[in-house]
């Protein structure tokens, strides 16, 4: 059997605190190259789940493993290593660095991520293909993040996960901003750039309509239950 790009099995996990939420996950799994489109409605624990998958926080029980790598297996820096040298993440809110260069937020996940920045090659190259390919006018690397338009900041936020070809891009809602036809071609820009780095692709999701890009669609009830505690 081919290993997993992500595999979930048992997995437990509660906030602490007053409303403490608590989920629990039996069994998922990403294949290496496949996309998932992980769809739930507002508070059902999406960004809980990527969190967990990202090894920034960490199950009360259960095994995570990111390309056959235990994250409960490891130290916490050994996971902010892991993350930084296996997964690509685009947060809902892009987390760009607003005062920097945009070529300085690309390049940010190679200073910490030896293999990522040797699988780059020539990181300033590969940020400036990236940019191209992603749509991005010439010279924006030059430019402040914080100055360009939203849907640029976006695509910033994609070239930042995706250089150095990650074996997994995570994504949280990242086109929950944009109209029909602006998420369509950010999303055809997003799979040709994950295809090429032969990258597994998890995406959550509200959005039912995004279903038609990705190789399978999960409804976390599927996966997930959930369960808050009284105070
Ligand atoms: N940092 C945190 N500390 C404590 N509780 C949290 C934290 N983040 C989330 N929660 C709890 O987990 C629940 C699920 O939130 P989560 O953000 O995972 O859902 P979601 O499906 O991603 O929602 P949305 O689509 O609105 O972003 C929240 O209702 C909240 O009670």
């Amino acid at each position: 059997m081919t290993e997993s790009a992500l595999a979930l099995s048992d997995v437990s996990f509660a906030w602490p605190g007053r409303d403490g939420f608590s989920l629990s996950c039996p069994s998922f799994r990403l294949a290496a190259g496949e996309s998932v489109l992980l769809l739930g409605a507002s508070g059902s624990g999406k960004s809980t789940l990527l969190s967990l998958v990202c090894g920034i926080v960490v199950p009360t029980r259960g095994r995570i493993a990111v390309g056959g790598i235990d994250l409960g297996g490891l130290r916490a820096g050994e996971r902010d290593r892991l993350r930084a040298e296996r997964i690509g993440i685009i947060f809902q809110q892009f987390n760009l660095l607003t005062y920097a260069r945009v070529a300085d937020n690309i390049l940010l996940p190679l200073r910490f991520a030896p293999k990522r920045r040797a699988r780059a090659r020539n990181g300033p190259k590969e940020a400036a293909r990236l940019c191209g390919a992603l749509g991005l006018p010439d010279g924006v690397m030059r430019k402040t993040a914080g100055r360009l338009s939203v849907g640029q900041q976006q695509r910033v936020a994609v070239a930042r996960a995706l250089i150095g070809a990650p074996s997994l891009i995570v994504a949280d809602e990242p086109t929950s901003a944009l109209d029909t036809a602006t998420q369509d071609s950010f999303l055809d820009l997003l799979f040709a750039q994950v295809a090429e780095a032969g990258s597994s692709l998890l995406m959550v999701s509200h959005d039912e309509r995004l279903g038609q890009f990705f190789d399978h669609v999960v409804r976390i009830e599927d996966i997930v239950t959930t369960a808050r505690v009284a105070a």
